[in-house]
Parts: C-alpha cells; structure tokens; sequence
C-alpha cells in the first residue's frame, strides 16, 4: 500500500477518534475542573437575600451565622455578595495569601464616588491600591506617622494631654461625657499637626470645632448605616433613606471648617515662616485643593473616632473590673510616680498596653474592618471569591472565640502581659488595625495616643459613675460601638487625685 494512503487514514482517524472523545473531554472538564462552589452560607430568599439576617449589629448577627455555615461565609443582600471571613485562617488567606486579588475597597453609594476623581484623590475610598493611593499612604507614612514624625510630635501631644488634664480639673464632681473630651483632645492634636492649631475646644458647641466634631461624628453614622441602595443599585438614584444626599453635603461641608486656613496659607506662602506642618508639606508638593481636603477629611474621620472610641470603652471595662484597675494604678504609680504620664513611660508600662491591648481585642472601633472589594476573581479555602464581592473579616467575631482565647468574654488584660500577641498585623487572631495592603497607616499614633490618654486619666482623676448608676449597668455585650456613641455616650464623674 502506498506510504501517503497510509498516514492519509491515520490522520482521518485520529481526527474522527479525537472528534468522539471531545463531547466525554467536555464532561470530564464539567465534572473535575469547574471552579468550586461560592463559600455555604444562608439560604438567600428571592429578591431580598439574606438581608433580614443583616439587621442592627451586623458583627453580632455574621458571628452567629459564621457558627453555623463556616469560618468562609457568603450571604446575598439584594443584588450584592458579601464573604465574611471570620477565623485566623481564613482573614489570613483574605488580608496576606489574596492580599492583591481582594484589597480593593467596596464603596457603599452613600459615598459620592459620582466625583470621578475621587478614585485618585482617596486613601480610604480608592477602589483599588493604585498609584496615588500608594503616593498618598507614603507622604502620610513620612510626614505624620514614620518614627521620625512620631518623636517631632511627642511634646504637642503631651501639650494636649495636659491640656484636657486641666480642663478636667475644672470639672471635678461634674459629669463628663469621656468620649467628646478625648475627641476633642485628639482632633486637636491631629488639628495641629494638619495646619499648627487647634480647630476644637472642649467646650465649643456650636463653632468650628463643633461643627468639626458633629460632622465628623454624622460621617461615620452614615458609614455603618446599611444603604438600600447598596443592595438594589436600581434604588441608587431613588435614595430613599436620603442617606446619599446628607452623606454628600457632609463631604462638602467638612472641609468648610478648614477653608480659611487653606486660603490664607496660598495666599500668604511666599513669606511664610520656618514652620512646617503637614499643609505646608502638601502645598510643597503642588496638591491642589480637592486632593487637600480629601486627605485631610479622611485622617480626621478615620483617626478621632476610633481613638476616642477604644479610649471609651477601655474605661468602661476598668470602671467595671475594678481589680483591673487597680493594678493599672500602682504600675502607674511605681512607674511615673507624682509626674504626669509621659510618652517616654510607655514602654516601662506593660500592664497598660496589656489594657489598650484587651480593649481593643473585646471592643475593635471596626468590628468588621472596612468593607474590602474583591477586584477579581479568586479562589480561597476551595471556594470561589467572585469578582466585585464584597469582603469583611470579622474581627469581632475572632475576638470572641473560645476555640482562640480562655473566657473571650471577659476583660483580663493579664492574657496580652506573657504573650508576644501584637496589632501590627502578623498575627492574624488580633487585627483590630487589619492586615495586609490595607493596614491602619495611622496604627503608630493610634498606638500611642490611645494609651497616653488612657494613662492620664487613670493616673491622675478618681473615677464613678453617676450617683444613679452602678457598674452592673454598665452591660457592654451587645452594644453596638455607635450605639455607645450615640444613646449611651460614657458618663463618669472624675475627681481629682491628691
Ligand atoms: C485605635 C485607633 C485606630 C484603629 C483601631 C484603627 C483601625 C483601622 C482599621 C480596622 C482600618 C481598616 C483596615 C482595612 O481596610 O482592612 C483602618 C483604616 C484606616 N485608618 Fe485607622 N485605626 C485607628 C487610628 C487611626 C488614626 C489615628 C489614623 C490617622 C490619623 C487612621 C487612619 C486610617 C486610614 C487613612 C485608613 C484607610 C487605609 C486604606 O484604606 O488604605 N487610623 N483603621
């Protein structure tokens, strides 16, 4: 038989072999290599989901479900995916193993993101970790937040600290409310680093600082409230909680406050002194006016509320564990003695930093970290992220968890004193500051100012609660930290120490 004859039929064969086995190849593909499933989670009910699972303490309500349906978990609100992951392994694997795939940022539509540049003008709010957001992270890092501006800014936050220290002073048997005055003292220290003066005063309802404070206080109500339009973005241009609008006018009023101080700095820069604050570095830098306030919007809110808040509550669970505070006191009275507290004590005071440490683990600012955006597709714990998911770890949940810490429910600093656990986001079981790409940048000062406060107020001022309450109402375990804030703000009266 001729040789071509020959491999002529063999390659008809073997296309007709292979064109037979192509439909079995198609179904072998379907069965072994289709990507794995979403992560389990509650039945999602037609149209609405799993939102009537949602309700008013998400954290609470996502640790209960996580009990039940895994440490991986995705529910549907409306049109939306959410995955929460809420064990070490499994925020490890979100915020280190997929770092990139799912660091991006989900923005609820209360966030005016119609401002098309507010993608490269944002730290908190770019969607992804693009070019400007890296730039932005890094002038934050070395003019606020490196070692170097760290230690240029002890003698300021001392100077603020001595200030409440005095104004609480003048207040002695009168009830205060913790958390405005260490607001206050906080937005001014941050005041005074932005443009070198203080925007708030302890007693200025109703001024700038105020005004400062109330805005700040409505923006990060808006954050945690659920949008409907989150959910049906068809509902988006309706806004029929009117969440969106006020969410918008709060944008444009913040930096109202400072729009002075902005204008005066452009005009007068040619014959400015020697001093440079952090204003001063990004005019140097040619930033123009949206990119100013931008920044400086989103420090101020994302910085004094959540100092303030762990502040709050590390005194309520002191007031409540009384032995707790007491040891805090005769460490702080070996250590510092008659003085105030100074930044340079800090490292010789471990029972503190075990308190700020325990505060934190029980009563994270961000129970749920900030919503993170998956920009593509992945695959995790052999389940499949889709893109455009929205991503929570819940910190809160971890925090709770028998299976990681001795009676999670209660406040024992002692826990953090023989441990080498830290919140610089390498041990992924404690992560109130997060981890990964979008960690904390303002970790360092969080990291000081909080025990700073927390020190003078123990060291130096007795503190009750009001004649008409006692510690036992003081019952922290489902509160939400904005219905703290907001219903139940912490009341004590202080007295002077002699
Ligand atoms: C006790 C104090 C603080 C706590 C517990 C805290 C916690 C957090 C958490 C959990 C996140 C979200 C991380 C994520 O998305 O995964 C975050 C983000 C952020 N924090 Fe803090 N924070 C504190 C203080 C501060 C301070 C003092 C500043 C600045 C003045 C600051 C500025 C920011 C900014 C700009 C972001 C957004 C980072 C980004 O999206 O890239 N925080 N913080």
């Amino acid at each position: 038989m001729d040789p071509d004859t020959v491999t002529a039929d063999i390659s008809i064969f073997s296309f007709l072999y292979a064109l037979l086995l192509l439909p079995f190849l198609v179904i072998l593909k379907h069965i072994f290599l289709k990507p794995p499933p979403l992560p389990p989670g509650p039945y999602p009910w037609p149209i609405i989901g799993n939102l009537l699972q949602m309700g008013k303490n998400p954290h609470a309500k996502l640790a209960n479900l996580a009990k039940l349906h895994g440490p991986l978990m995705s529910l549907r609100l409306g049109t939306q995916l959410m995955v929460v992951a809420s064990s070490p392994a499994a925020a490890m694997e979100v915020l280190k193993t997929h770092d990139r795939a799912l660091s991006g940022r989900y923005l609820s539509s209360s966030v005016p993101v119609k401002n098309p540049k507010l993608n490269h003008l944002s730290i908190v709010f770019a969607k992804d970790c693009n070019t400007n957001w890296k730039n932005l992270r890094a002038i934050c890092r070395m003019e606020l937040f490196s070692g170097k501006a760290m230690e240029s800014q002890v003698e300021l936050r001392e100077r603020k600290v001595t200030e409440l220290v005095e104004f609480l002073a003048t207040k002695e048997g009168e009830v205060v409310k913790v958390m405005d005055l260490v607001f206050t003292t906080i937005c001014n220290i941050l005041s005074n680093k932005f443009f070198s003066m203080d925007l708030c005063d302890f007693e200025d309802e109703g001024r700038v600082g105020g005004a400062l404070k109330d805005l700040i206080h409505k923006n990060a109500e808006f954050g945690a409230t659920p949008n409907l339009s989150d959910y049906y973005p068809i509902l988006g241009g309706l806004d029929i909680q009117g969440i969106n609008r006020k969410a918008k006018e709060m944008f444009e009023r913040i930096p109202t406050t400072w729009e002075d101080i902005l204008k005066e700095r452009r005009t007068q820069r040619s014959n400015r002194s020697s001093h440079r604050d952090f204003l001063e570095a990004l005019l140097e830098i040619g930033f123009e006016d949206d990119q100013i306030n931008q920044v400086i919007l989103e420090l101020f809110s994302a910085g004094a509320e959540t100092s303030s808040l762990t502040v709050e509550w590390a005194m309520a669970e002191l007031i409540r564990n009384q032995d707790a505070m007491d040891k805090l006191r005769g460490e702080l009275r070996q250590i510092v003695g008659e003085s105030p507290v100074r930044e340079s004590h800090l490292p010789r005071l471990p029972y503190l930093q075990a308190c700020v440490k325990e505060a934190l683990r029980l009563h994270p600012p961000a129970p749920l970290l900030l919503p993170h955006l998956a920009a593509e597709t992945c695959q995790v714990m052999g389940y499949t992220i889709p893109k455009d998911s929205q991503i929570f770890v819940n910190i809160w949940a971890m925090a709770r968890d028998p299976k990681i810490w001795d009676d999670p429910l209660s406040f024992k600093p002692e826990r953090f004193l023989d441990s080498k656990l830290d919140f610089k986001g390498n041990d992924f079981e404690y992560i109130p500051f997060g981890a990964g790409r979008r960690i904390c940048p303002g970790l360092a000062l969080g990291g000081r100012q909080v025990p700073l406060i927390l020190a003078t107020f123990v060291h130096l001022f007795g503190w009750s609660l009001p004649g008409n309450m006692d510690s036992a109402q003081l019952d922290m375990e489902e509160w939400l930290v904005i219905t703290l804030r907001k219903e139940q703000p912490l009341r004590l009266v202080p007295r002077v120490r002699k």
